[in-house]
């Protein structure tokens, strides 16, 4: 019988299973769910065990003949030189690399089996909110990720017991922090990052360089807390490690040294000094025997290729012919010959076979309420934009003040309307770093099965909404009287929510942009190149009769256009405009006036608004129509949004 053991947390009636044979994809949901829903619960214990793993890329081994093993309670330290392959390993054990690539086996007590449904994979970059506190971040992530049938005080007490077992008792509520917050210290930071991750306590936590860029001290605590963690709960923990201080080098209870890809040493932390000391290279007094070591293997400099090939084959035949090498082996196979009769003994109860731990419209409101908090204090995402259009109000108000009825103020009509559309949209734009910083989490999450793709698509469009509509009043408040546009309350209604619509769609072109090019400098540049292009075919700069017939299904696409098309119409319809007065004569063919719009024969003294309309081509717009249409276009876009998500995974 496996050690793992699966208890069906709907039921309460205990499973036993093991995690082998999981040939079809059904069987892979299954115990998906199974070990995602009762990571917190009794479930056993997990070994890891790798047998001539190899790995190569366009015929270069990058990993080579590696075997090892970890048992649950241990935490091992992958280390080697710059380029030795540590984080290829890692993922390799962590089940991240492309299988076409790669031969060998991974034993999951000893068996084989499925390694991500029981482990989690703890990136180099914090993942984890800014602006919210280490508590809340630790709570979002427990209420997202623990079994349905758990308290909400049962919650509370684990995230307690994780910021108490990670050291963060005494920042719990302070903020993170971000450039313009001042927050927790670079080791806090990461353990808390760490702890949101782990809070389900998987039986198996890959580390990819938990350390990089702290200082000794704040590396040393970090290590602690994960090897505090390990031993507690019997976790099987892996971290690949660039040049551990002495104190953090201490805290590892096993060692895999690598160099070119190649095991040189896999064993007791302890037993190391006394293997290399055997093969002649004992470590000095008073050194960090990590830095020993890697002073030792590494053959990066020596120029001749054949010689550094010689040099590290030493090393590895001197491994492969050591006693650690036997006890090594041994392990692996004491731990396949245990488990040799362990068959996958039952089909787990179909109450265990959701994906998540929570349905998809509770996953969408706590994504709500985490999205809501992270846009109320994120400056950079909205608020920064409401002091922006706030600005560029008065500044359009004091530019076109009260534009009057006198025919020449219809350019400046038309100006200002275009200008509100086109430049609000392009602002759009600020949101990306915030948008950014809040997809690399959802990636994070998304790995580990927190929540699916539709709540946090959905909890991004809901979100936005009440924000974008501040933001289209706020503007509107201050642009519409100063300029002293058509006057009336529908008309205000009517040209604040187009506003409104079209900044909801240029929102969402936004995140969709930024979706598909997720880092900052390219998606601005994109998202600055869309909004140009949408612009120019909205039809104020090129008139929609002069759009050159190959550019006309950009016209009927662009968002601006139904935008810009519906505020000219609610503006102008229904006023009158004056023409210029020629001469006080009448009579004799003299002209009296002249007219830009309507009756330019020179005797009428003025226009309507629809004479302009006709004139300009947009008599035929129907406001509810147009608002439809972008409706329609944010509809799209959030559609497009979701399946780029959905098939763009994240980066390994
Ligand atoms: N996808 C890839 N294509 C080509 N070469 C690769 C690829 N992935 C890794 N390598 C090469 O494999 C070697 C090992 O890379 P890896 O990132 O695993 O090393 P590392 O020990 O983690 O290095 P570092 O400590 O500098 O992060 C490097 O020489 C790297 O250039």
């Amino acid at each position: 019988m496996s050690d793992i053991q699966i208890i069906n947390t709907d039921s309460n009636n205990s499973l036993t299973t093991a995690i082998d044979n999981l040939d079809s994809n059904e069987d892979i949901r299954e115990i998906s769910a199974a070990t995602s829903s009762t990571n917190l619960i009794n479930w056993g214990t997990v070994s890891l065990a790798w047998e001539n793993l190899s790995y190569s890329i366009k015929n270069r081994k990058i990993v080579e003949n590696a075997s090892g093993v970890v048992k649950p309670g241990e935490c091992m330290a992958i280390l080697g030189p710059s380029g030795a392959g540590k984080s290829t390993l890692l993922d390799l054990l962590a089940g991240r690399k492309d299988h076409k690539n790669v031969s060998g086996q991974i034993y999951l007590n000893g068996r084989p089996g499925q390694i991500k449904y029981v482990s989690t994979y703890v990136m180099q970059e914090d993942a984890i909110m800014e602006v919210l506190t280490v508590r809340e971040n630790i709570q979002f992530a427990a209420d997202l990720c623990f079994p349905a049938s758990y308290s909400d005080a049962e919650r509370r007490t684990r995230v307690q017991d994780i910021i108490t077992e990670f050291g963060l008792d005494r920042v719990a509520d302070s903020k993170i922090g971000s450039m313009f917050i001042r927050g927790v210290s670079g080791g806090e930071k990461r353990r808390a990052s760490i702890a949101t991750q782990v809070i389900t306590l998987p039986k198996i936590i890959f580390l990819d360089e938990p350390t990089t860029g702290l200082d000794s001290a704040a590396s040393y605590n970090v290590m602690k807390a994960i090897l505090q963690m390990t031993q507690k709960h019997k976790l099987t923990v892996i971290a690949s490690i660039h040049q551990p201080s002495t104190e953090t080098y201490s805290l590892f209870d096993k060692l895999c040294i690598l160099g070119r890809g190649r095991t040189l040493y896999l064993g007791g932390r302890e037993e190391a000094i006394r293997y290399f000391e055997n093969l002649g290279h004992k470590v000095p007094n008073n050194s960090n025997p990590a830095d020993h070591f890697l002073d030792l293997i590494n053959s990066d400099f020596l120029t001749d290729k054949a010689d550094a090939e010689k040099y590290l084959s030493e090393f590895v035949n001197g491994f492969e012919g050591s006693e650690a090498y036997e006890v090594m082996k041994s392990e692996i196979n004491n731990l396949i010959e245990k488990h040799k009769g362990d068959r996958d003994t039952r089909k787990i109860s179909s109450k265990t076979t959701e994906r998540y731990q929570q349905s998809f419209m509770r996953q969408t409101y706590i994504l709500i309420i985490r999205c809501f908090k992270n846009a109320l204090r994120n400056i950079l995402l909205f608020w920064s934009r409401v002091i922006l259009y706030v600005c560029l109000g008065l500044l359009m108000g004091t530019a076109w003040w009260k534009v009057g009825f006198h025919q020449t103020s219809i350019f400046e009509r038309l100006t200002t309307l275009y200008f509100s559309i086109a430049f609000l949209s392009f602002m759009s734009t600020a949101g990306i770093p915030g948008f950014l910083e809040e997809r690399y989490l959802f990636q994070r999450e998304r790995a580990n099965r927190f929540y699916s793709v539709g709540p946090y698509v959905l909890a991004n469009t809901l979100v936005s909404i009440p924000f974008i509509c501040i933001i289209t009043i706020s503007f509107a408040c201050v642009m519409y009287p100063t300029v002293e546009l058509h006057s009336g309350f529908d008309r205000v209604a009517i040209f604040t929510g187009i506003l409104f619509l079209s900044l909801l769609a240029a929102e969402s072109m936004v995140v969709l942009i930024a979706s598909i090019f997720p880092q900052f400098i390219s998606a601005l540049c994109m998202a600055a190149f869309f909004n140009g292009f949408w612009m120019m075919s909205a039809g104020y700069i090129v008139r929609p009769p002069d759009i050159p017939a190959g550019w006309k299904w950009a016209h009927y696409m662009d968002y601006q256009k139904y935008a810009y098309e519906a505020i000219i119409y609610n503006d102008l319809s229904g006023l009158t405009f004056n023409c210029e007065k020629l001469s006080n004569e009448t009579g004799g063919g003299i002209k009296q006036y002249n007219c830009y719009y309507g009756d330019k024969s020179g005797s009428s003294a003025q226009f309507s608004g629809e004479d302009v309309l006709r004139d300009l081509g947009y008599d035929s717009v129907k406001i509810w129509l147009w608002a439809i249409m972008l409706v329609v276009i944010m509809i799209v876009c959030r559609i497009l949004f979701y399946i780029i998500l959905r098939v763009r995974r994240a980066p390994s």
